[in-house]
């Protein structure tokens, strides 16, 4: 089996997502979301502001501002605070994305700590009870309207945090070819596609994605480069018809989502739609391995854990279904991530 190691373990001046050092501590996590709440870090990302001022927000506030400072969040000139020199460029650059992943982290931490016995050893109770199946409920997407949206739109900023800061190290790992159409199941927002039309000028793009997640992907795409080959197909991968043939086919983060039989069915219908010889690729995280004390944000993986299969059992499901699966890889060296490709003989 092929090591992984946590993203948290990645080495610390190469982190795959930019704002992962001030996400290791609880309590500089619980700072973190309350700056956010109160407006704070909008506001010194503005211009520096009076310690005081801030101090008299309420009655813990100066402890609140004595954590950011001790967290690398914030840092004083004299009676004034700003945002801290490297904190300042990742907010900037991630402000929505550590929003999302720190919302996400909330719900995580609950669900470990509310009834960690069933993150690790009882998947039917932690589907049942936990937080974070709570948020991600793939069935309200179904639906094109409001209400689907508005549900769907937290999850799918926390896919696209994550996605946004993968996709740079995944596209060069990806056996894609120069030109030609991508289909990517399960492509959510768009994100993975667009960096991989950057890095391919010659490829065109569908993203098949349940309704309201399309509807989502349209708006955030719109107007940036590749969105012009870039198209969302509204539908269920499971039921509805593949555009074909493709010249690759794409599943990045979603087999997991699925027990192994539907997992394999949809690489039945990835074979059905890919050109012969087009490359059918999954990329997936692997199973976490933690050789050391983990981060805070390891929450956040852990409670998933119990879907991340290694990379052989994607390649005994293409196997099955009459792919001729390559060897997987690890994508790279700072991102727990597998990429194996499978083609029709
Ligand atoms: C864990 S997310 C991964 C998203 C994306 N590939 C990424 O990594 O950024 C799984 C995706 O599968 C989509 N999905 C779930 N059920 C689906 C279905 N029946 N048909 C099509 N897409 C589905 C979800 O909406 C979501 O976008």
């Amino acid at each position: 089996m092929m090591a992984f190691l946590p993203a948290g373990q990645a080495p610390m001046h190469d982190p795959p997502y930019p704002e992962d050092p001030w996400l290791e501590r609880f309590t500089g996590v619980a700072a973190l979301r309350a700056a956010l709440a109160l407006g704070w870090l909008d506001r010194l990302a503005a211009a520096p502001a009076e310690a005081a001022a801030l101090a008299a927000e309420g009655p813990a506030a100066a402890e609140l501002l004595d954590l950011l400072a001790a967290e690398g969040v914030i840092a004083r000139d004299g009676a004034r605070v700003a945002l801290a020199p490297r904190f300042a460029p990742v907010y900037a650059a991630r402000g929505r994305a550590l929003r999302a992943r720190l919302d996400f982290l909330a719900r995580a931490a609950a669900d470990l700590l509310a009834d960690p016995a069933a993150v690790f050893a009882d998947l039917p109770r932690h589907m049942a009870r936990s937080e974070t199946f709570r948020l991600y409920r793939y069935d309200l997407a179904q639906a094109d309207d409001a209400a689907g949206r508005e549900a769907a739109r937290p999850w799918v900023e926390h896919v696209c945090a994550l996605t946004e800061a993968e996709a740079p190290r995944l596209v060069p790992a990806l056996p894609l070819p120069e030109r030609g159409r991508l289909l990517e199941i399960g492509g959510n927002a768009g994100e993975m596609a667009l960096a991989i039309l950057a890095a391919r000028p010659g490829l065109s793009a569908a993203v098949l994605d349940l309704p309201a997640v399309c509807a989502l992907g349209r708006e955030r795409c719109a107007g940036r480069p590749g969105a012009e080959r870039l198209r969302f197909l509204a539908g269920d991968a499971r039921r509805d018809a593949w555009p074909a043939p493709a010249d690759a086919v794409l599943f990045k983060s979603v087999l997991h989502d699925w027990p192994p039989e539907e997992a394999e069915a949809l690489l039945a219908r990835a074979r059905a739609a890919a050109a012969p010889g087009a490359p059918v690729i999954v990329t997936e995280r692997g199973p976490i391995e933690t050789a050391a004390p983990a981060p805070f944000h390891l929450a956040a993986e852990l409670v998933f854990a119990p879907f991340f299969r290694p990379p052989e059992a994607y390649a005994a499901m293409m196997a099955r279904v009459g792919l001729v699966p390559g060897p997987p890889r690890r994508a790279h060296p700072s991102l727990p991530f597998f990429v194996i490709a499978g083609r029709a003989p």
